[in-house]
């Protein structure tokens, strides 16, 4: 294939992200001047500012006007709209452990109510259509701001019948009204509809026949039956299947053959096979990765892998160690008997999250068992090579960007600060990380996100009993 001019320009791009990684690497510790810090003020500063500027009526600008050119597709297109800005911007600052303060909240809070569609569900502005992406947005963004008056605001009924209206014969959802099926629908739908405790039968049927159509002969999900394997939608994909307790339906061991491959010489990911590596990717893929490494057991049983602790303990699989360099294996798993979701280690957590014929699984509780315990596989990505190509390649003095040569934007910022913290935490969520695991000062530690809702953890669990009280 001719490579076009753009297409050289950016191998170019990408030969200078090259030699950023090696000229680090290949000096000797004590000759390494670079600075690994997280400018955290002045990201805070940027993002801040730039929320501010679309208050205090929010109907100055569009998303569109602040996206970067670093990608035409049509979810760039479709990702239109102020919810997205909000969630991108007041997530990044979350996940720096920050906040935003009680007025803009306020403001915040206020212009994605009148984005709430009567009828339910959430447009990109007030009067718009209701569209399945600008709900997620409007809905993490929420929850992320936190407190009674905001996660009162989503009318959780009409949310539901707005899902119902969007459900299509084939499982899958509709982005909107009259709009496409895809993979993204399908997973904004159910993560929405799971943390806000209205997930049901109704709404899963068929989803995991319509998910698992979509992942193609390289492994990885592609958006819509037919189409080509991408990170995006792989996460998209594989976090929804988790969600309705169907994972097991997916072929892990060839999920895991096409993410290892996507993490380049650049230290950064790719989203698909032969495409440039990118800073975003740093969370649809390394998030992607961190939700596999939950998953061992199913693992094991596709491998048709049956094992015997070498230290004798009984064959059950909530004896993993709380290490997490407990490695693949070490945990028994009599095939066919484990949990299709879920298969964490559990040490603390007496039968969580079991699922099978004897004990059924909450529907809505699977997120929040997905979490607890720690992991029992190694990870699978190079944790320190992805800080590294985010901190020296991604970073801007405010801002996050795809790569050098783009620019800094929200977005970015958003997916390359939420990578950042699945490096960080590299499937341990509950203890905090080692000096070891962190690129930098330990004071770049970031807060953790669950990694299926990409929502920082404590927000989620302030919403999760809170929308468990209010039935
Ligand atoms: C929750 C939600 C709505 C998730 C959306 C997931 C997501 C990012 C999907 C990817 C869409 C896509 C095909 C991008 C390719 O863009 P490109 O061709 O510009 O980039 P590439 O060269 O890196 O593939
Ligand atoms: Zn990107």
């Amino acid at each position: 294939m001719v490579a076009t001019k753009t297409q050289e320009e950016q191998w170019m791009v990408q030969d200078q992200v090259f030699r950023i990684y090696n000229l680090v690497c290949n000096l000797p510790p004590h000759a390494q001047s670079v600075n690994f810090e997280i400018r955290r003020d002045n990201h805070v500063e940027y993002l801040t500012k730039s929320l501010k500027q679309l208050g205090p009526s929010f109907a100055v600008l569009d998303a569109k006007y602040s996206l970067s050119s670093s990608h035409s597709s049509s979810f760039y297109v479709l990702a239109q709209g102020r919810p997205w800005l909000c969630y991108w911007i007041i997530h990044s600052i979350a996940v720096m452990g920050d906040c935003i303060d009680d007025k803009l909240e306020n403001d915040v809070v206020e212009f994605l109510n009148r984005c709430q569609d009567p009828n339910g569900g959430y447009g990109g502005g007030p009067g718009q259509m209701p569209h399945l992406a600008t709900t997620y947005a409007a809905v993490n963004t929420l929850i992320t701001v936190g407190g009674d008056i905001s996660l009162s605001s989503i009318n959780r009924k009409t949310m539901y019948e707005f899902f119902l209206r969007m459900k299509d014969r084939s499982g899958g959802f509709r982005m909107h009204d009259g709009g496409e099926i895809d993979v993204r629908a399908c997973y904004t739908a159910i993560s929405v509809a799971s943390v806000l405790n209205i997930l049901d039968h109704r709404l899963i049927e068929n989803v995991g026949d319509y998910i698992s159509s979509c992942q193609t002969y390289e492994g990885g999900i592609a958006g819509e039956p037919g189409s080509e394997a991408h990170g995006g939608y792989t996460f998209c994909g594989l976090a929804a299947m988790v969600l309705i307790n169907d994972v097991h339906r997916l072929d892990l061991p060839s999920l895991i053959n096409w993410l290892v491959f996507r993490q380049g010489v650049e230290c950064g990911f790719q989203g698909r096979t032969n495409k440039l590596v990118d800073g975003c990717y740093s969370f649809w893929q390394g998030g992607t990765a961190a939700i596999i490494q939950r998953l061992h057991m199913i693992v094991n049983e596709q491998l048709g892998v049956s094992y015997i602790l070498e230290h004798g303990s009984s064959a059950n699989s909530d004896n993993c160690s709380t290490d997490s360099d407990c490695p693949v294996g070490d945990q028994v798993s009599e095939v066919g008997t484990s949990s299709p979701v879920n298969d964490i280690c559990r040490p603390e957590q007496e039968g969580a999250g079991i699922s099978n014929a004897s004990h059924p699984i909450e529907l809505n509780n699977t997120g929040d068992n997905f979490i607890r315990g720690n992991v029992c596989m190694k990870p699978l990505f190079n944790s320190m090579a992805l800080q590294q190509y985010i901190l020296l390649c991604s970073q801007e003095e405010a801002g996050f960007r795809d790569k050098p040569g783009k620019h800094r934007d929200h977005y970015h910022t958003c997916y390359v600060l939420s990578g950042l913290s699945i490096c960080h935490y590299n499937g341990i969520l509950q203890t905090p990380p080692l000096p070891r695991d962190i690129l930098g000062p330990y004071s770049n530690l970031l807060e953790p996100v669950h990694p299926l809702f990409n929502i920082v953890l404590d927000k989620y669990h302030e919403a999760r009993e809170f929308f468990a009280r209010s039935q």
